[in-house]
């Protein structure tokens, strides 16, 4: 039974010195630092058990989003986790609907980005008090009556060069040959002419799908793009920056997607990842979450298998992004076997970081950025 009142909230700036080797860079985030603002909630509950949260983020924004965080703690502290869950609904909007934060997103930006963590970390809570992993918490709460080893689809990413992208695709495709999918990801990096332009000579390496071929908010660009690129049989995929339900709606309602990518921390927690899983059912669009940077793996995962048992019951044209990348750092991570992710059998909702890492890489007074910042001064 869930118990406790919200005693803490602590929130950490930790981030990875990743644009050292220019890991998880692309065609629009040349130096990205893989941050996260990572919150955790104690109770005065004897169990001791810690709610963990977190967003992804690119390095100096974390400083933002902590301070959003900050701003919206007092709605979770001294609340009882029981009223919170029992009316999780009105809970998450009245996170989303503050009176003096919402002008600055709303539902959007930093501050969504915040909510998310705090959310996340609620959610831990509730899954570790309940002993289940949060995809079988989702699975029981919603449907009682219900349930080659090797990599077979890869992403490249393009939009910065066409030439090298033609090198690089024709590369790919030579290697893993006609059979295995090939998916290209452009974040971002066009307009519309120009991606349908772009893709129209990336097409002779079959890709399954060109995900975020331009600006997250043009709608009725993504409509055009899928349009044009249909004969040539390739999809739209987007959804890492698609703001919140809303957008995700209008999206699925203008046909401008065919692969939609939840994002764990972008939207606001699981109660909207919940809406927009359900969105994609009725529309018949399969959910393709967006995954790697810090923990989203580890968080999306519960989500998509939660899509599999119980909404969508389907694995076809469905796949979950895997970014061997930072999973070192979690307490819980993902467990991947023959290029499939594993249920996690542990309670919560993966999201709970090491000690040891949190410390380290706190920014900027953890031990491997103090180094990094002195040797900047030096
Ligand atoms: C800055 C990030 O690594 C992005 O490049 C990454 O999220 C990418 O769009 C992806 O789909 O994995
Ligand atoms: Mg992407």
């Amino acid at each position: 039974m869930v118990h406790g009142r919200v005693s803490r909230l602590l929130v950490h700036d930790v981030r990875f010195p990743t644009s050292l080797g220019g890991h998880g860079s692309d065609a629009m985030h040349t130096d990205p630092d893989y941050s996260v603002a990572y919150v955790v909630l104690e109770t005065d509950a004897e169990d001791g058990l810690r709610g963990c949260g977190l967003t992804f983020t690119l390095g100096k924004g974390t400083e933002v989003v902590v301070c959003a965080v900050n701003a919206l703690a007092h709605h979770v502290l001294h609340r009882d986790l029981k009223d919170i869950v029992g009316n999780f609904r009105g809970f998450y909007r009245q996170l989303t609907s503050d009176g003096q934060l919402r002008w600055i997103g709303p539902e959007k930006g930093a501050v969504h980005l915040a909510t998310a963590a705090i959310l996340n970390a609620v959610w831990d809570l509730w899954a570790k008090q309940e002993g289940k992993p949060l995809w079988k918490l989702l699975v029981d709460m919603l449907c009682a009556a219900a349930l080659k080893d090797g990599w077979t689809r890869f992403k490249v990413k393009v939009g910065a060069d066409l030439q090298d992208d033609m090198r690089r695709c024709r590369l790919i495709r030579d290697l893993i040959g006609p059979d295995r999918t090939l998916m290209m990801d452009a974040n971002q990096r066009w307009d519309v002419p120009e991606a349908v332009a772009w893709m129209s000579k990336l097409a002779e390496f079959k890709p399954l799908w060109i995900e975020e071929p331009t600006s997250p908010d043009d709608i009725l660009g993504h409509a055009a793009i899928a349009k044009a690129l249909a004969p040539l049989g390739i999809g739209v995929a987007t959804g890492e920056q698609c703001h919140n339900r809303v957008v995700f709606k209008q999206l699925l309602q203008a046909n401008a997607l065919q692969f939609l990518q939840i994002d764990s921390c972008r939207l606001g927690s699981v109660n909207e990842n919940l809406s927009v899983i359900l969105m994609a059912k009725k529309f018949g669009i399969p959910v393709c979450p967006h995954a790697g940077g810090v923990g989203l793996c580890e968080l999306v995962q519960h989500l998509i298998i939660f899509d599999y048992i119980s909404v969508s019951t389907s694995l076809q044209n469905r796949m979950c992004e895997y970014v061997d990348h930072l999973h070192e750092h979690f307490k819980y991570p993902v467990y991947i076997k023959q290029a499939s992710y594993m249920p996690p059998q542990d309670a919560g909702y993966s999201t709970e970081m090491k000690e040891d890492s949190v410390k380290k890489h706190q920014y900027p007074d953890g031990e491997v950025w103090r180094k990094l910042l002195a040797a900047q001064e030096n």
